[in-house]
């Protein structure tokens, strides 16, 4: 199965992107990791429904050839690590590519949102989106970990 993160915006910073390429490498040959960037509808004199709308129609595209769609939301239900290893591990068994979206500045349009199989929320904080997109890359690593029995995940 493969995964991918579809990230609305322009190239991180050099710690984010070094902190992402690291998690991606770490991941198994049968769960590839990818991140794919999703250009930002330039701010200007646009309303944010008018912005949010030009960046769903580049999700969209970006979102062919994937099974299954989950949005980061920080109003999405929460997910502790133990059930993302759990629902990851039930993603692997039904197979299909999966898609996780991080949206940019103003967040993803509501019509997109309703369109995905679950939303999840790394926190109930809000968080600049390239600091999501680097948690989400260590949280799936550690996910698959666990699934794996691997040492990374040690239990309190
Ligand atoms: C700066 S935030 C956008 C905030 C925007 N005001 C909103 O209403 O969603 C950019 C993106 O980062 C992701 N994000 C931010 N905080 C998050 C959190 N706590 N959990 C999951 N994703 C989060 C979401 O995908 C969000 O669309």
């Amino acid at each position: 199965m493969k995964l991918a993160i579809l990230a609305v915006g322009h190239k991180p910073p050099v710690w984010v992107a070094q902190g992402c390429a690291e998690y991606v490498k770490r991941m198994p040959r049968e769960l590839p990791l990818s991140i794919v960037e999703v250009k930002p509808e330039p701010r200007g004199s646009k309303s944010r429904e008018q912005l949010l709308a030009a960046e769903k129609v580049r999700l969209l595209m970006a979102l062919q050839g994937y099974q299954r769609m989950v949005i980061l939301d920080e109003r999405g239900a929460d997910l502790p690590t133990l059930q993302l290893a759990d629902r990851l591990a039930c993603w692997m068994r039904s197979g299909g590519a999966t898609a996780f979206v991080i949206g940019g500045a103003d967040g993803i349009d509501e019509a997109l949102k309703q369109q995905a199989d679950e939303a999840i929320r790394l926190s109930s904080l809000t968080l600049p989106h390239a600091l999501a997109r680097l948690i989400l890359c260590e949280q799936l690593y550690r996910a698959i970990s666990i699934v794996r029995n691997h040492p990374y995940h040690r239990e309190s």
